[in-house]
């Protein structure tokens, strides 16, 4: 055993890219037990080592945690990337919950038949540029201090990145007219360890294409 975290999950971004993004950000090393076919996965099931038969499962510090949130707070409490106070932790609470309702429209994409796609597409478009990314561009500015929590780097802003390439990816115009969310996303990448993680050859994951997806309908149960 390296002592490194161990993290159990499939070979895309998933419930598990936060988790390898906070890691990554506090400058955590960890190793990955990639889940290629179902004969792995319930291989873990069998073991006992998933209290809900789910994954993420993360093995460390003598834990086996599962639950993708309640790791991330676990990472983001462990490395001070979590507020100062109970009032800090609210509002990254709330952020990165609205970010999760932004990230959840881009799998039902997926998850969509193909002749509901183009609707699940345009409601991603209509939330990014009407609510979300408004809402965070708000937040950045009337806190002005280059952070959307406190004076310092938090969960929120790490999970902001990660979700900020994702719209890009998805339609790079979103992001136009938000000038401090480019500003952000640009900040954080440029952290050591966030440009470490985002060279290639690194353990970031790609957001499963419809062929990935349906691929892996193929191998797991699911
Ligand atoms: N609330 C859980 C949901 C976990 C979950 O739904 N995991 C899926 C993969 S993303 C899973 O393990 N599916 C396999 C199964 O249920 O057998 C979390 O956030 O970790």
């Amino acid at each position: 055993m390296s002592g490194k975290p161990v993290l159990h999950y499939f070979n895309v971004q998933g419930r598990m890219e936060s988790i390898r993004w906070l890691l990554a950000a506090a400058g955590v090393e960890f190793e990955e037990k990639l889940i290629m076919c179902q004969e792995d996965l319930d291989k873990l099931k069998n073991d006992g080592l998933l209290m809900f038969q789910q994954v993420p499962m993360v093995e460390m510090d003598g834990m086996k945690m599962v639950q993708s949130r309640a790791i991330l707070n676990y990472i983001a409490t462990k490395y001070n990337l979590y507020g100062k106070d109970t009032k800090e932790r609210l509002l990254i609470d709330m952020y990165t919950e609205g970010m999760t309702d932004l990230y959840e429209l881009f799998f039902k994409v997926i998850l969509a038949p193909p002749e509901e796609k183009d609707a699940a597409k345009s409601l991603i478009k209509d939330r990014a540029k009407n609510r979300f990314l408004p809402a965070f561009e708000k937040v950045l500015k009337s806190h002005g201090q280059g952070y959307l929590v406190g004076n310092k780097l938090s969960k929120a802003d790490i999970l902001l990145t990660e979700l900020l390439y994702m719209v890009e990816e998805f339609d790079a115009s979103l992001l136009a007219n938000f000038t401090l969310l480019q500003a952000l996303k640009t900040r954080v990448s440029n952290l050591p360890n966030v440009k470490k993680f985002l060279q290639p050859g690194s353990q970031r994951k790609p957001f499963p294409t419809q062929e990935m997806f349906e691929e892996m309908r193929k191998r797991f149960k699911f």
